[in-house]
């Protein structure tokens, strides 16, 4: 196994290919013309308006890569594409190409290097921190289905603690909203405030309307860091936000958070939380370089990281646990 071998070098250095023909397949829509069941390449491009020639590499190239199966020069999903990148399913999150291979974030790693020396992004202002970062819209209309395990999951326990109390719940750089909408949608009595920039909470806003729970969600537009998130909150939800900053600014930040929580209220913490290794899991160990990539002070950070955090803003019970079908881990930390 420790055998040396070149074949990881040739094949990191074209792994961009991956990301360019996923992102072809779900702009061309593959995946949901095969939906309906088995296509060979001609039938294929016609479907999806393209030449013979090149659906029939791209679709050999997404047999190799594991989202179809190829069987009598006929292709067909896998379990993951059907679920996962068939418009027609549920479950579809094609739409997080939007984001997460966004051109201004590929562009970003034209220069690594650069980064590297520098310690921090090379995009002006602080990149994804600064109040004028232009995906963030983006984000929100297109990471929801991402999400949706990790929300479905947090309402859940939500729900299990708290069944039946009317309950006050703020939700910090709310995006798209589905965390504090999902928990208003399984408790009834629930009231969410949501925390964003304006232009993001319009997204979160129209969320809302579509679950049918706008008569319990207040908008708190502005910066995190200066707006009053006002008082008295059972739960505040800080879902994929203290990764962006450095270690003081998520001290100040925590602080603010106990201070607007009921005696007895927690924070939610969700994110990518690797090992104490800072190498495995694979998807949050790596996170750390998408911080470096995109921001000044951002990191990955570690529970040992966060529970000094959040003990030095006076949460003295701090417990983690993994979100099944999810990446990410929950911190829940409360003073009870
Ligand atoms: N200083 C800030 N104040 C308020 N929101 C911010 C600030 N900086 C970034 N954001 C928002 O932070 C969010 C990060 S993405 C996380 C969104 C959501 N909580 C989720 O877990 O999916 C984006 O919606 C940004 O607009």
């Amino acid at each position: 196994m420790n055998e040396p071998n070149p074949v990881i070098i040739f094949e990191t250095l074209n792994a961009f290919q991956r990301t360019g023909a996923l992102k072809a397949a779900i702009e061309l829509k593959v995946f949901t013309a095969l939906g309906a069941g088995p296509l060979d390449a001609n039938s294929l491009a016609t479907a999806c308006g393209t030449s013979v020639r090149g659906m029939r590499i791209l679709c050999d190239y997404l047999t190799v890569i594991g989202f179809l199966e190829k069987a009598h020069a006929a292709y067909s999903l896998t379990p993951t594409a059907a679920v996962f990148l068939d418009q027609n399913s549920p479950h579809y999150m094609g739409s997080v190409a939007g984001f997460v291979a966004a051109d201004e974030i590929m562009d970003t790693y034209r220069d690594v290097t650069g980064a590297v020396r520098h310690g921090g992004t090379l995009l002006p202002g602080g990149g994804s921190t600064h109040v004028d970062f232009s995906l963030w819209v983006e984000f929100a209309k297109t990471m929801a289905p991402m999400m949706k395990p990790a929300a479905d999951f947090i309402a859940n326990l939500v729900a299990e603690k708290h069944a039946g109390s009317r309950l006050r719940v703020l939700d910090v750089a709310a995006g798209h909203g589905m965390f504090g909408i999902t928990i208003a949608e399984q408790m009834p009595d629930a009231e969410i405030v949501a925390q964003d920039y304006q232009r993001v909470l319009a997204v979160a806003e129209q969320n809302a309307d579509i679950a049918g729970v706008q008569d319990r969600y207040t908008l708190l537009p502005g910066d995190a860091m200066s707006v009053d998130f006002g008082s008295d909150y059972d739960f505040i939800l800080l879902t994929n936000f203290l990764h962006h900053f450095g270690v003081d600014t998520c001290n100040t930040l925590l602080k603010k958070v106990r201070f607007a929580l009921k005696p007895q209220g927690a924070v939610i913490l969700l994110d990518f939380i690797p090992n104490e290794d800072r190498v495995s899991p694979p998807t949050a160990a790596t996170f750390a370089l998408t911080m470096l990539m995109s921001t000044d002070q951002g990191d990955a950070y570690t529970f040992a990281e966060y529970k000094q955090m959040l003990t030095a803003a006076g949460f003295s019970n701090n417990q983690m646990v993994d979100v099944p079908n999810s990446p990410s881990r929950l911190v829940i930390s409360s003073n009870a």
